[in-house]
């Protein structure tokens, strides 16, 4: 069930911007950022490289040497100016990685301590949301760790936060229940009208929620904007190591094949796509990933195959990592949507391909990862 927008929050243009600098040891924080207001944005960087830090920032948890930080049209710390709005006046939702649960409260009664008085009656409504109704009356100790988690997110929702942090939500779950938890944060993101940091180190929950990504390296913020823009950098490509040379496409599904368990989905009205069947209702939007090494290219449509999508493209921009001298990476614009695809060199030189050149981009069904 979908919350209601109107009674979530009054504040839906919050967008957060902030600069901050802290020393901690020899460690070096350096960080300038504006965030869109809605949405998720996935902070991704190697162990070390400043994403609690710089959470625990904004949550208000630590406070840096120098900075200032706005939320909406809040400012919520300005040193020069020595303003700093308190951990718990923020309105900030945050969730770690151990549910930190109070252990001598029921779930209801962890699920009410920060509720504001005055808040909108959205009990039920997130209780249902996050399946944990049959868990009211348990204590923390009995909990599973993927429901302890899910009582996590509950409550931090439930302070009516005009941001939630999330910080490596599902480290330590198991392979199902993490999937399961993943998904329901997915769900859970696209319903709700606040922004949503996720800090995580791994690409594939990223792909699978986020819609902007910030990247740290020792400190400082690497590159900022929309997921499947940085996934097209070439140049980004060794930093955003893990993530494959990929792209993440959103579309609509129109059409179930349940003969053959496919699923059509239309990208902005102009192109179609079809895929392994899903779940996905008709007129829902779904995520998916494809990886560069599975796109082929054709200089013209092609009969008799059994790629299924055939999308005509042009080739914007080309590059030769250091690290695969032997393959070319592609960058293909299709619409306003784009690929990245790779080829060898010598395919290549023989079909005679140029920035410019429209092709064929060749994608089997089965090479699209419904996230
Ligand atoms: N209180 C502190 N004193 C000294 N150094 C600190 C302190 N807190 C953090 N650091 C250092 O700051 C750096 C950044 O830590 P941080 O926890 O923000 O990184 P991270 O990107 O979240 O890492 P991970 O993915 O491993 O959780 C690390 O090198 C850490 O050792």
């Amino acid at each position: 069930m979908p919350i209601n927008p109107t009674t979530h929050n009054s504040s839906l243009t919050s967008s957060l911007s902030l600069f901050v600098e802290q020393r901690l040891g020899r460690f070096h924080l350096q960080a300038e950022l504006t965030l869109p207001a809605k949405g998720v944005t996935g902070i991704f960087g190697t162990s070390g490289s400043g994403k609690t830090s710089l959470l625990r920032i904004i949550a208000g948890l630590d406070r840096p040497d120098t900075g200032k930080l706005q939320l909406g049209n809040q400012i919520l710390l300005d040193t020069q100016r020595r303003q700093n709005v308190p951990a718990h006046q923020r309105r900030i939702g945050v969730v770690f990685q151990e549910a930190r649960l109070f252990p001598h409260y029921r779930v209801r009664g962890n699920l009410t301590y920060g509720m504001p008085k005055q808040a909108p009656p959205r009990f039920d409504e997130i209780v249902e949301l996050l399946g944990i109704s049959h868990l009211l009356t348990r204590m923390p100790g009995t909990l599973s760790g993927g429901e302890a988690r899910r009582v996590a997110i509950g409550r931090a929702l439930l302070s009516d936060p005009q941001l939630l942090l999330m910080d490596e939500p599902l480290t330590g779950l198991d392979g199902a229940r993490k999937q399961e938890l993943l998904r329901f944060i997915a769900l859970l993101t696209r319903q709700i009208n606040i922004p949503v940091m996720y800090v995580s180190h791994d690409p594939e929950e990223i792909s699978a929620i986020a819609d902007h990504l910030v990247l740290m390296e020792s400190g400082r913020i690497v590159a900022s904007d929309h997921l499947n823009h940085l996934l097209q950098r070439f140049d980004l490509t060794q930093k955003l190591g893990g993530f494959d040379a990929a792209s993440i496409l959103e579309g609509q599904v129109i059409e179930h094949d349940t003969h053959y368990h496919l699923t059509r989905i239309t990208l902005g009205n102009t192109h179609q796509l079809l895929l392994p069947g899903t779940e996905a209702n008709i007129g829902s939007c779904i995520r998916v990933r494809v990886l560069a090494r599975d796109i082929a290219i054709a200089t013209s449509a092609v009969k008799d195959t059994s790629y299924r999508n055939q999308l005509p493209v042009t080739i914007e921009d080309t590059t030769v990592l250091p690290e695969t001298s032997h393959s070319v990476e592609l960058r293909l614009r299709m619409g306003r949507f784009h690929l990245r695809a790779s080829l060898t060199r010598k395919s290549w030189d023989e079909m005679g391909l140029h920035i410019g050149k429209e092709v064929t981009a060749l994608i089997r069904s089965v090479s699209f990862n419904p996230l």
